[in-house]
């Protein structure tokens, strides 16, 4: 049974917090096992990636090319059914539309001691692209990848996606040559996210990672951050349902379901308003869960990292809610606008009885790699912005600088940094 909590009774805060904190890693040491990988691909490169893959996807790769002839990118596309392509396109379009009106302009401006500031965006270089594939395949994460770093001007754009026993499946190949993937590799896990950071056989080192993934993926990111940059920790799905008497009890458990069903570890969340709608909710994800082909895995996370909370009132949900930081959160009640200031920490939020999460894992445009583990207390999902950088820009001129020199001389003197000053009084003659 999944857990259950009662928002109004003494020490809540507590219990559910202790709730968030428990391990999702399934007993396995992930952060050693993806230690030992790293450290194994930063010295042996190619050679390690391939013994990798050989061990968790059961593929044989040459070491120095990382490609297998069983896994041609172009062939495997030629095999996709065109209803499948029409989806991929619709989708494809509709991710370039919203990532596209996140284009953030550069600024320019002269403030009132004559100096000219602003700041310019500019794309970054490389990025690797990890495409999750282990317990299923996702075309839909290549798209919502790939899109915003092409839009964004990445000329580099090397995707990684595990093909385990060779199998690679022809949506995943016809999404990356249509999303304008550059390079590919069939590679997965921690060793393909150290592949990209550090380099290995034909791979060269990217500026950043980004992508979703299982634990070990996730972590693998976390763990070469700083090397490169990442998105955000996108690892397995949860899904945060805020419901009221007007919610379908059906409809809720399927969506619970739909998270639950990625991975043993995700976690899915009823907040209820009514204490009735959570036991129908309970009894039709039962139901539910018999008549589902991933009800094995989807079982085992529901019954390991499923909760049922039940709350006086809509402050007290939302009280809730941000300290969950849920990866989706659904306001699945009469007045969703209503609660949605009072949401702060979400990756992503869907209004309304007709808003469910899947549609935003495949077709709304908005992108579908968010926060987890109650990262979005920190972070956001990805999109454009995660594929430029800013940079400022300041001119002073000869007004300008003998406005701001005074001050800067100053500050050079506290700091004992007479260069500093140095390189201000030579162009000003103010001493220092
Ligand atoms: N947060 C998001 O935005 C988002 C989006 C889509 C999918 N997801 C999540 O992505 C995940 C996909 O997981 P998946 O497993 O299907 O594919 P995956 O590609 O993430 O992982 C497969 C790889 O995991 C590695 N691995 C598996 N078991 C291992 C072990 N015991 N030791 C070391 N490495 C091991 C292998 O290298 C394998 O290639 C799910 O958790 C899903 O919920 C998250
Ligand atoms: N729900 C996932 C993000 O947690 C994304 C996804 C892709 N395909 C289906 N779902
Ligand atoms: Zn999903």
């Amino acid at each position: 049974m999944a857990r259950h909590l009662n928002a109004s009774e003494p020490g809540f805060e507590e219990a559910l917090r202790h709730f968030l904190d428990e391990d999702r890693g399934q007993g396995e040491d992930v952060a050693g096992i993806v230690a030992a990988i790293i450290k194994d691909v930063r010295q042996r490169g190619g050679a390690a990636v391939a013994d990798y893959t050989a061990k968790f996807d059961r593929l044989q790769l040459d070491p120095s090319t990382l490609q297998s002839d069983n896994v041609n990118l172009d062939l495997i596309a030629a095999e996709c059914p065109a209803d499948l392509r029409e989806a991929i396109d619709f989708a494809h379009d509709r991710i370039a539309a919203y990532h596209t009106a996140q284009r953030p302009a550069d600024h320019r401006f002269t403030d009132s001691a004559g100096v000219e500031l602003g700041w310019r965006w500019t794309a970054l270089d490389s990025v690797g692209v990890y495409v999750p594939g282990g317990r299923a395949s996702y075309p839909s994460s290549v798209l919502m990848n790939i899109v915003p770093a092409r839009i964004a001007g990445v000329e580099r754009i090397v995707m990684v996606a595990p093909a385990p026993d060779g199998e690679l499946a022809p949506a995943v190949a016809y999404a990356a040559l249509k999303a304008g993937a550059t390079e590919f590799y069939p590679i997965g896990g921690a060793q393909a996210v150290a592949a990209l950071a550090y380099g290995a056989g034909p791979i060269a080192p990217v500026d950043k990672i980004v992508g979703p993934g299982n634990a070990f993926v996730a972590e693998a990111k976390r763990q070469v951050f700083g090397k490169v940059g990442i998105d955000t920790i996108a690892g397995p799905s949860e899904i945060l349902v805020i419901a009221d008497a007007t919610a379908n009890p059906d409809w809720v458990a399927a969506d619970l379901l739909s998270q639950a069903e990625h991975d043993p570890s995700s976690q899915s969340i009823l907040i209820t308003l009514d204490a009735a709608l959570g036991a129908a909710v309970e009894k039709a994800v039962d139901n539910q869960l018999n008549s589902l082909p991933t009800g094995e895995r989807a079982r085992e996370a529901w019954l390991a990292h499923g909760a049922v909370i039940t709350a006086p009132d809509a402050a007290t949900a939302a009280f809730a809610a941000n300290i969950i930081a849920a990866e989706h959160v659904e306001l699945c009640i009469e007045d969703p606008d209503a609660m949605l200031p009072l949401i702060r920490h979400a990756g992503a939020v869907f209004l309304g009885h007709h808003t469910p999460e899947a549609l935003g894992d495949y077709v709304t445009g908005s992108n579908h790699v968010l926060p987890t583990s109650r990262a979005a207390r920190f972070s956001s999902g990805l999109g454009l912005y995660d594929f430029v950088k800013r940079m400022s820009i300041q001119r002073a001129g000869p007004q300008g600088l003998a406005a701001l020199a005074p001050a800067a001389l100053r500050l050079a003197e506290a700091e004992r940094l007479p260069a500093h000053g140095r390189s201000v009084s030579i162009r000003t003659n103010q001493g220092g």
